[in-house]
């Protein structure tokens, strides 16, 4: 069996560069930026009033000022700025030439005309030309935009980005015992669960998921169902993975021509998880236990997902301070289910005593995957070990 590091790079070698589209900034979010995006604006475009109040010179501010006139955000002042003067003016107005401060209107006595500054602690209050980004700056691509890269590039004056095309993801749920959700499972059905979470996954990772109909456990199904997500970048299996009689998914894609590139890994739990090339798609064949699926989902689908927009691999390992001791541990690397509890340095991880591959509830419950490499020694309550943050992933 190959370990899971080996596992990965092989799921990733599956994905072929992604394929550009352009998009408006209304679209932007969550998607990844593959070309540069250059700044057509300066910001501030000019040096702007941080506060509502006065603009004056800093060296007069002991003096009485005359007032001569008044700006506002969008209504610049056009006149001269003698010495001895101020200006009224409000927060996001151009500061006219001359003045190099402005004073809040909280800070200054007015009568008429006449303005007096009360205190003149703090300040100068404007925001200079440029002290944000300049025409011609870039957002550096590759990059998965973020609603505040989406502001930024809408301030630089930028309506139309170049991103890589959404990955379409098919999701096939098999197994004749499967239902949906408001169906009335009768003896020995359930309901499916995997495919729903599988494919929330997927979207919250940028795909265009479509859910195909639950697949029955018999090779024309499979067959059908396979022919019906040919157009996919990605095809996710769940279930019909291991070695039982009515496990079909195996032999039925090798039927059809996938050109499996592994079946099963050092990894608990997972251990059935495989992946090929089928056609123009990819192939990830998730094992049926929940849990099992889910992790896998984690660890193996999203960072395809990314790999498909351009995204290099991720990061996801962290550190903790274990809370329990552990017994040494198998011949797989292990995703233990764990609490976090947040310290001000480092947080702790509790495994949960129950690790069945089959409890969503405590998957649900979970807060992090302990990531124990296989063949490890017994560790100690306080050791440092790996973690995954789920908030990172499947939450
Ligand atoms: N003799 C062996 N038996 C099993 C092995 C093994 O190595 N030798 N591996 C076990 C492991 S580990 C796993 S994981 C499972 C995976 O099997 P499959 O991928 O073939 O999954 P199924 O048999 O179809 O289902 C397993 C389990 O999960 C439930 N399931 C399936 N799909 C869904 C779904 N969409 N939503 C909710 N639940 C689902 C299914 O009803 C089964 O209970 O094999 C072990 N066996
Ligand atoms: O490897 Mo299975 O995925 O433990 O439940």
């Amino acid at each position: 069996m190959i370990t899971v590091d080996d596992a990965l790079a092989r799921v990733l070698a599956l994905a072929p560069g992604p394929e550009i589209e352009t998009v408006g900034l209304d679209e932007a979010a969550g998607r990844v930026l593959m070309q540069d995006a250059i700044s057509r604006m300066t910001q501030p475009p000019f040096d702007a009033a941080a506060m509502d109040g006065y603009a004056l010179r800093q060296a007069e501010i002991g003096l009485p000022l005359k007032v001569i006139g008044e700006a506002g955000a969008g209504h610049p002042f056009n006149g001269e700025t003698p010495e001895g003067t101020a200006i009224r003016i409000f927060t996001g107005a151009s500061v006219p030439q001359g003045y190099d401060r402005v004073v809040m209107q909280e800070n200054v006595a007015r009568e008429g005309e006449t303005l007096k500054i009360t205190d003149a602690s703090g300040g100068p209050h404007i925001r200079l030309r440029g002290g944000d980004f300049a025409e011609g700056d870039r957002v550096i691509a590759p990059r998965l935009l973020s609603s505040a890269d989406v502001g930024l590039l809408a301030a630089m004056n930028v309506p139309h980005i170049a991103v890589a095309r959404r990955p379409r993801v098919a999701v096939l749920a098999t197994g004749d015992e499967l239902v949906r959700p408001g169906d009335t499972p009768r003896e020995g059905q359930i309901i499916s669960s995997n495919d729903l979470a599988v494919a929330a996954m997927a979207r919250k990772a940028g795909a265009e998921v479509s859910l195909l109909p639950i697949a029955r456990d018999t090779r024309e199904s499979l067959e059908a169902a396979f022919a019906a997500a040919s157009q996919a970048d990605l095809i996710v299996t769940i279930g019909g993975a291991s070695v039982g009689d009515h496990d079909l998914v195996g032999s039925v894609t090798e039927a059809m021509g996938m050109e499996r590139s592994f079946y099963r890994i050092a990894m608990r739990p997972g251990k059935p998880l495989m992946a090929g090339r089928l056609g123009q798609s990819a192939v990830l064949g998730l094992p049926g236990n929940p849990v099992s699926a889910i992790i896998c989902a984690t660890l193996f689908m999203l960072p395809l997902i990314g790999a498909l927009q351009g995204l290099p691999r991720p990061t996801m390992i962290r550190r903790a301070r274990l809370a329990r001791e552990l017994p040494p541990e198998g011949p797989r690397q292990h995703y233990l289910r764990a609490a976090l509890i947040r310290h001000d340095d480092m947080p702790s991880i509790d495994p949960f005593e129950d690790q069945d591959s089959a409890r969503l509830s405590l998957l649900s419950r979970a807060d992090a995957l302990l990531v124990r490499p296989a063949q490890q020694g017994a560790l100690q309550a306080g050791s440092i070990v790996d973690y995954i943050a789920l908030s990172d992933t499947c939450h």
